[in-house]
């Protein structure tokens, strides 16, 4: 299945190599342009295999399949960075965009709750998935190197550098499937809309869809990012947006039940169940001791830099403090 029309780019890795080629260059360019244009794009032959990551999926649906009580043994921590680990069950976490007020979330959370559970991995607790690190962090270090190579002003292997710690979160997410009516009425959502936090996002999804993108040329509106068969989406999150002083777009993401099947004429009635989904983001961080000032090039004295440096620590303790019940 390929996204028809879609504004959302397939930007082809297969000649990436070592990021030293004409061929990487131009892979580059296209990077940088979708992370300005769009914030998103789909990445197709970028070297994980899809064995490995169907091999994810299954260790996902075995995980949620446990009873409450054995996944309850993992919670996650209450607050602050160590969030990004453990089980967060139906209606502990809902994502909102940028709201500190503790009333105002607690109305979010009342609005349209997210119906989905999750569960949090970081660099040390890989033991479920050993080898998926190292997999990961090679397409890290691509994309990274990919969007670096397709800007002016920054050498090849800046952004690398400030991740060598590896400082990911791999996210287990299940959505339960739940009848079509209980979405139709707003009774329960997937994923409110949001942005990412970090640097950036790799998200595997599986075939059942409803996630959406807003519109970079109408916002409000957004747009369908249907499963691609291979590809895994890459999207930038909030801390790369500051960094690249707001050039390139850390947009606003969300889940809904997909569209009803349209190639067929059955009336599936007011019982019609939404299918369940899985997906998995990892999210990619900047080592957390390391100050990050707008990066050359994306300012001048006709366009100041708009924001003062920070920690990526900093940054993200701020931001995930609002994000749990
Ligand atoms: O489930 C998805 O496809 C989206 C997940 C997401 O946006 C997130 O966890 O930040
Ligand atoms: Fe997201």
């Amino acid at each position: 299945m390929s996204p028809d029309n879609s504004l959302i780019p397939i930007i082809d890795f297969a000649d990436f190599g070592d990021g030293s080629s004409r061929a990487a260059k131009d892979i580059g360019k296209r990077s940088y342009a979708a992370c300005r244009d769009v914030g998103f794009a789909y990445l197709i032959n970028h070297g994980v295999p899809q064995s490995k990551v169907e091999g994810m999926f299954a260790l996902s649906k075995a995980f949620f399949s446990l009873p409450y009580e054995t996944k309850m043994k993992a919670p996650h921590p209450p607050q602050g960075i160590s969030t990004g680990r453990g089980y967060s069950g139906v209606g502990v976490e809902q994502v909102s965009q940028m709201v500190f007020d503790e009333k105002e979330l607690a109305e979010i959370r009342k609005a349209s709750p997210d119906f989905k559970e999750s569960y949090d991995m970081g660099n040390d607790e890989s033991k479920g998935c050993p080898n998926v690190w190292l997999e990961d962090e090679a397409l890290q270090v691509k994309a990274l190197k990919a969007l670096a190579l397709g800007m002016e002003h920054v050498p090849a292997d800046f952004f690398e550098d400030y991740h060598t710690d590896e400082d990911n979160q791999l996210r287990l997410l299940h959505y339960p499937a739940a009848p079509r009516t209980v979405f139709e009425r707003g009774e329960k959502g997937r994923i409110g809309a949001h942005t990412d936090f970090s640097t950036c996002t790799f998200l595997f999804q599986d075939d059942v869809g409803g996630l959406e993108v807003e519109d970079p040329r109408s916002p409000g509106q957004f747009i369908p990012a249907p499963p691609v068969t291979g590809a895994v989406i890459f999207n930038i999150g909030d801390f790369l947006m500051r960094w690249s002083n707001d050039d390139l777009k850390s947009t606003l993401h969300r889940v809904r039940a997909p569209p009803r099947a349209q190639n067929n004429n059955i009336d599936t009635g007011p019982d019609e169940m939404v299918p369940e989904r899985f997906s998995i983001p990892y999210f990619c961080g900047a080592n957390v001791d390391r100050t990050i000032d707008c990066l050359p090039g994306t300012w001048s004295e006709d366009k100041p830099k708009k924001y003062s440096p920070i920690t990526a620590g900093q940054y993200v303790d701020m931001r995930l403090n609002t994000t749990y019940a």
